[in-house]
């Protein structure tokens, strides 16, 4: 075993067990409407493993493969750069794009580096976590020269991305009994969704460190790939396992986002999860986070909520929750991160 730097070094009781025992894992679902399944059948697979779960995976997605090889290939000549070259498109306190190698998750430093890019280039968002500020500022993404083809790559993969990820927000809906677009207003032009190239070099010692702590995911969903070799775990709702998520070829995975828990006022699971590193191989994963727009209020839906079952959270504001998240990404801070918790009403 290796030596790890103290920074990365998580707290005994958040260490991995690397060979858990495992007798069941999250849904598969296939998109496809082949034989006699109907779309209401599809769409109460999806709310049953939202229910449980809060993650899924789906085949038949419509993304081509062919964009994905292409992306990984791309992501693999970037992370390969000399550290000056990757610099070059560092992101900093002002504009949170391109690339970082010291990301926090709750205060500990993960095992990765990452690459960000927004999905609508320029994209707004709040200039600080102030509720009073009003002030805008603009994310513009920064694109490395090397490999020639990467932006274009990035782009076009994105584009397919998010047409998959608004079918999954319209399966959502109508399993909740909503019409398809009920959630559309919230993403139509203005949505703050980013996709990140995830690297996890190997580890020396896989025992101490965190690819990504434990930590959910703030928007309405996430569209994941992941590489062949695994690492994904879920933290199960009945009993607080935690459950590798199995890589299967060509297949993505979903989870659902803060925003999708309060929206359904807790009918949905945005479920915990973490990723862990070994020290044989590297691992890539792809993650497509589907945030709204910086101006939606989240909060519990009308329709679902009633006189007996009242909204459990009060409404915040999406633009400020993102900001005050992107801005404890990055130091070590003092304080705990933002959760929904904090919007929970006594
Ligand atoms: O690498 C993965 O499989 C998941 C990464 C993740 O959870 C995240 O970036 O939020
Ligand atoms: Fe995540």
């Amino acid at each position: 075993m290796g030596t790890v730097d103290p920074d990365y070094v998580q707290a005994a009781e958040h260490r991995p067990d690397l060979n858990p025992v495992v007798t069941e894992g999250i849904p598969l679902i296939d998109l496809s409407l082949s034989g006699n399944r109907t779309l209401d059948e599809l769409a109460s697979e999806v709310g049953h493993a939202c229910r449980t779960w809060g993650f899924f995976q789906v085949i038949n997605h419509g993304v081509p493969l062919e964009l994905r090889v292409r992306l990984e290939a791309a992501a693999k000549k970037f992370y390969d750069l000399p550290m000056e070259e990757k610099k070059k498109v560092k992101r900093d306190e002002v504009n949170p794009m391109g690339y970082h190698d010291s990301e926090h998750t709750k205060n500990v430093k993960d095992w990765k580096e990452v690459f960000d890019f927004v999905v609508k280039d320029p994209t707004l968002i709040p200039a600080s976590c102030e509720p009073e500020d009003k002030e805008l500022r603009k994310l513009i993404n920064q694109w490395p020269e090397y490999p020639p083809d990467f932006r274009e790559i990035c782009e076009e993969y994105a584009s397919e991305v998010d047409k998959l990820a608004f079918r999954l927000l319209e399966l959502i809906s109508l399993s909740l009994g909503l019409p398809s677009d009920r959630f559309h207003g919230y993403f139509n032009d203005e949505q703050t969704s980013f996709m990140r190239l995830n690297h996890y070099p190997p580890c020396p010692d896989p025992t101490l460190a965190l690819g990504v702590g434990p930590h959910k995911d703030g928007g309405a969903l996430t569209v994941l790939a992941q590489d062949s070799v695994g690492g994904l775990q879920v933290r199960r709702s009945s009993d607080g396992a935690w459950i590798p998520v199995k890589p299967v070829p060509d297949a993505y995975i979903i989870n659902l986002g803060n925003a999708m828990q309060v929206w359904t006022n807790d009918a949905y699971i945005s479920a915990e999860h973490r990723v862990i590193v070994n020290s044989q191989k590297e691992r890539f994963s792809i993650p497509f986070f589907f945030f709204p727009g910086h101006h939606v209020f989240v909060e519990p839906l009308g329709e679902l909520t009633s006189e007996q079952s009242p909204p459990n959270y009060q409404p915040f504001n999406w633009g400020k929750f993102f900001a005050t998240r992107n801005r404890s990404d990055y130091k070590k801070l003092q304080v705990e991160n933002i959760q929904i918790e904090h919007f929970k009403k006594a």
